[in-house]
C-alpha cells in the first residue's frame, strides 16, 4: 500500500460526528489554505475532502474534476432526490435532462404564473385562519404544495396538497438524518412516487385537460434523442423533483419571519419596497444567512489537485455552503443580517451558493432558484404586511439538526 493510500485509510470517520453536529461540525475544522479552507477526512467510510472559498466553487463544479455517478449515497437518493434523478447524471445525459428542468423552471411566465398562484393561496389561507395562532411553516408548506401541484398540472385537492405537503417536507427532513425521520423520509418518498405512477400513465394516454406546457405533461411526454420516453418510475422522480423542493422554500419562509421579527426595521423596507428590488434583496439575504443546504458535491473521478492538495480519485469532493456564507473573507461582517449588501453591491449575488453554484445551465446548479427567489420575495412582502404578531415561543435555531427551523416551527397570530 502506498503511502499515501494508508495516509487516507488512516482518518478518522466523521459520519457521526456531522450527524450529531450538524451544521456546527465543519467550520470549526477547516484549516484555512490562501483563500480558501479544507478539511481532508472520511465520510460513509470514504476518503472525503471538504474545500470552501471562490476557487473552490469553480473547482467542484467542474466536470473535469467531479462527476456525480455514484457519488450520492443510497440514503439520500432513496429520501431527498431519487433514484435515476437529474442530480445523479454527468456528460451527455445530464445535460439533456436538465435541459427539460431549465425550461420548465426559468421561464419567465411560468415562474410568474406559479408566484400568483402562492400569493393567492397565502392569501386565501390567511384569510381562513384569520385569528388563529398557526404554525407558519406547516401552513406556507400546504400553500406551496398546493401551488406547485397545480402549476405542474398534478390532480390536486386540500387533502392531496395536505399529504404532499406532509411527504415533502419529510423527504427533506429525514434525508441526512439517521433514526425515525429518516425512515419518514424513505416511506413518505415512497408513497409518492407509487400514487405519481399512474398519473405519468394517464398523461401518456392523453389526460383531459392537462397543459401541454405542465411539468406532467413535458416529463411524461419527453423522448430522447432515440426517441425513447424516460421510465415511469424516472418521471414519478424528476415530477417530485420539481414539488418536493418548491415546498421546501417554506423553510426560507419560516427564516423570513424569524428575520422580521429579530429586525423590525426590515419590515419597513419591505414595505416601502417601490420596485420589488428591496423583496429580492431580503430574499437573498434570507438565503446567505440563515442554514439549509451544509454542502455539495461528488467524486473525483481522477487524480487532480486543489492548492497543492493532492486529491485521489475516488475521493468524495464537498463544497461547504454553510462555511462559504459566512465566510469574512467574502462578506462583510458576515454575522449581520444585512440585505442593504446586495443593494450597495450588486454583484454580490454571484457570491451566494445556497443552491448550488456554477452555470445551472452547464452543470447541476439548481434550476429552481429564479422560482426561490421570486416566491420568497413575494411572500416575504406579503409576511411584512399581514399585521401578524408573534407569541413567546422557542426561536433558537439549533445548528444541530440538518436542515434546522426556529424550534417553534415559526408559531404567529394571524390578524
Ligand atoms: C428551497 C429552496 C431550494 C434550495 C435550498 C435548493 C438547493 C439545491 C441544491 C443545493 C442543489 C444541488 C446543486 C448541486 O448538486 O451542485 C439543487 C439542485 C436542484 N434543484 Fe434546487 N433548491 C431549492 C429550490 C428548488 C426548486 C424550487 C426547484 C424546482 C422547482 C429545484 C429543483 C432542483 C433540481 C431539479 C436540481 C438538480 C439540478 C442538477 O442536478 O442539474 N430546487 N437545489
Amino acid at each position: 500500500m502506498s503511502t499515501v493510500a494508508r495516509f487516507l485509510r488512516s482518518l478518522p470517520d466523521s459520519t457521526l460526528p456531522l450527524a450529531v453536529r450538524g451544521y456546527s461540525w465543519l467550520p470549526d475544522r477547516m484549516s484555512d489554505v490562501h483563500g480558501g479552507g479544507v478539511l481532508r477526512t472520511r465520510v460513509l467510510g470514504q476518503p472525503a475532502i471538504f474545500l470552501r472559498g471562490p476557487e473552490a466553487v469553480d473547482f467542484v463544479y467542474d466536470e473535469d474534476h467531479v462527476v456525480r455517478r455514484e457519488a450520492l449515497p443510497g440514503p439520500v437518493l432513496d429520501t431527498l432526490f431519487g433514484r435515476g434523478a437529474v442530480h445523479t447524471l454527468d456528460g451527455e445525459s445530464h445535460r439533456v435532462r436538465k435541459g427539460i428542468f431549465l425550461g420548465l423552471l426559468m421561464d419567465e411566465r411560468g415562474v410568474a404564473d406559479l408566484q400568483g398562484r402562492v400569493v393567492a393561496g397565502w392569501r386565501e389561507w390567511t384569510a381562513r385562519h384569520s385569528g388563529e395562532e398557526v404554525v407558519l411553516f406547516d401552513g406556507v408548506a400546504e400553500v406551496l404544495a398546493a401551488a406547485v401541484s397545480e402549476w405542474a398540472g398534478l390532480p390536486c385537492s386540500d387533502a392531496s396538497a395536505a399529504g404532499t405537503a406532509r411527504d415533502c417536507v419529510a423527504m427533506v427532513d429525514g434525508f441526512a438524518t439517521p433514526g425515525p425521520r429518516h425512515f419518514r423520509a424513505r416511506r413518505a418518498r415512497r408513497e409518492q412516487e407509487a400514487s405519481l405512477l399512474p398519473v405519468v400513465e394517464h398523461a401518456r394516454t392523453g389526460r383531459p385537460g392537462l397543459a401541454d406546457g405542465s411539468a406532467v405533461a413535458v416529463l411524461a411526454r419527453h423522448r430522447d434523442a432515440a426517441g425513447l420516453p424516460l421510465a415511469p418510475h424516472t418521471v414519478a422522480v424528476e415530477i417530485l423533483n420539481v414539488v418536493r423542493p418548491t415546498v421546501a422554500i417554506a423553510w426560507f419562509v419560516a427564516f423570513a419571519a424569524h428575520a422580521l421579527h429579530r429586525w423590525p426595521d426590515q419590515r419597513i423596507a419591505l414595505l416601502t419596497d417601490e420596485d420589488g428590488s428591496r423583496a429580492r434583496a431580503f430574499a437573498h439575504e434570507v438565503r446567505r444567512f440563515y442554514p439549509f443546504a451544509p454542502f455539495v458535491g461528488g467524486l473525483a473521478w481522477r487524480d487532480a489537485a486543489w492548492r497543492g492538495q493532492r486529491i485521489k480519485a475516488g475521493t468524495m469532493v464537498l463544497l461547504d455552503i454553510f462555511g462559504h456564507h459566512r465566510d469574512p473573507a467574502q462578506w462583510d461582517h458576515p454575522r449581520r443580517f444585512d440585505p442593504d449588501r446586495f443593494l450597495r453591491e450588486p454583484g454580490a449575488v454571484h457570491r451566494l451558493i445556497p443552491q448550488g453554484g456554477g452555470d445551472p445551465a452547464t452543470g447541476h446548479r439548481c434550476p429552481g432558484e429564479d422560482i426561490t427567489v421570486t416566491v420568497l420575495a413575494a411572500l416575504s412582502t406579503e409576511l411584512a404586511s399581514l399585521g401578524h404578531t408573534v407569541p413567546h415561543q422557542d426561536l433558537r435555531i439549533p445548528l444541530s439538526r440538518v436542515p434546522t427551523l426556529p424550534r417553534s416551527g415559526m408559531r404567529i397570530r394571524l390578524p
